[in-house]
């Protein structure tokens, strides 16, 4: 599962924008001065040496995944930059004024490249409140968001699994809250590992997850949440010196109905969930049949 520090990456934003806004206040000395701007401003490879530029290169990834047109203009922007102050800078080497044209072109892409930081900043924020900085995962309100389209894309029915984990109160307790934090973590990568790229997990609050997904029957998102409840199960996480704590987990599925609300499908799948709180743990319930799985 990928884990992507947002907060890093706005701080570095905001570095690479000042780095950059600094960078032009050289260049304006250098054009009243009329001096000659250093090696750094002339290099032919300026927009990746630069600090942004580099910021820009390693986050790649992150920018396109966020607007991938956005990011190819905010690409082409930063280059046109750097090349026009090369532009700008040749004349007044010779002691001659720079172009006009040049200076204009100069200062549009500048505002652009500002006004594209700004937006990518913007985004970049608006995912960090939607992920959870311990799992990685989508926290509630991205599943709140994706509910209905997915309800609409699905072509068989919509399921949920509410995953709750077992007596998790007990390993903070015996192990301390780092390790519990630990625990929760190693879970996820365990159900992770057994998902397709279609089936959404959500952390739904403490030690609480939510899996949606299209499942032709009922019977298919039993069968996947069986296979998470006994992977959990037999999967012993590690703690120090080899030794290994067992956890398990207690899932509820439900199957959305028509047009049925988000809230009525989780609460459903919740209240099956809490009977298997109540019937045991480490168990698998259908909303519907409130059936009983065989632990093993
Ligand atoms: N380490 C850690 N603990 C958390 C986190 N979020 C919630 N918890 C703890 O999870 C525990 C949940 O406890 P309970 O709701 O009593 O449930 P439980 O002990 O799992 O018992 P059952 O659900 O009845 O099996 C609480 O002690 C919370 O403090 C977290 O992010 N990290």
């Amino acid at each position: 599962m990928q884990k992507f520090d947002f907060q890093e990456f706005v701080t570095a934003l905001d570095a690479g924008q000042q780095a950059h806004l600094e960078w032009s206040r050289r260049i304006l000395r250098c054009t009243v001065l009329r001096s000659f701007p250093d090696d750094d401003v002339m290099h032919n490879d300026a927009h990746h040496l630069c600090q942004f530029g580099q910021f820009l290169a390693q986050h790649l990834i992150t920018f396109t995944s966020i607007n991938a047109e956005q990011t190819q203009r905010l690409v082409t922007v930063h280059q046109q930059m750097h090349d026009t102050i090369r532009n700008l800078a040749r004349p007044i080497s010779q002691g001659l004024a720079g172009n006009i044209e040049d200076l204009e072109h100069f200062e549009r892409c500048q505002a652009e490249l500002i006004d594209h930081l700004a937006y990518f900043k913007t985004q970049a924020i608006y995912h960090y409140t939607q992920i959870d900085n311990l799992t990685g995962l989508p926290l509630r309100q991205r599943l709140i968001q994706e509910f209905r389209g997915q309800q609409q894309q699905c072509s068989g029915a919509l399921a949920l699994m509410f995953i709750d984990v077992d007596h998790f109160k007990s390993i903070n307790d015996l192990y301390g809250h780092n390790m519990g934090d630990t625990v929760l973590q190693q879970l996820v990568l365990r159900i992770h590992d057994v998902l397709n790229i279609d089936q959404s997990m959500y952390r739904y609050g403490g030690e609480e997850f939510i899996i949606m997904l299209c499942a032709a029957q009922v019977k298919q998102a039993e069968a996947l949440a069986e296979l998470i409840r006994h992977t959990v199960y037999h999967t012993p996480i590690v703690h120090q010196d080899d030794a290994t704590i067992q956890i398990s987990v207690t899932i509820g599925v439900a199957l959305a109905r028509h047009q049925e609300p988000l809230v009525s499908v989780i609460e459903r799948a919740d209240k099956a969930m809490y009977y298997g709180k109540q019937h045991g743990r480490n168990r698998v319930i259908n909303a519907d049949h409130i059936t009983l799985e065989n632990k093993s």
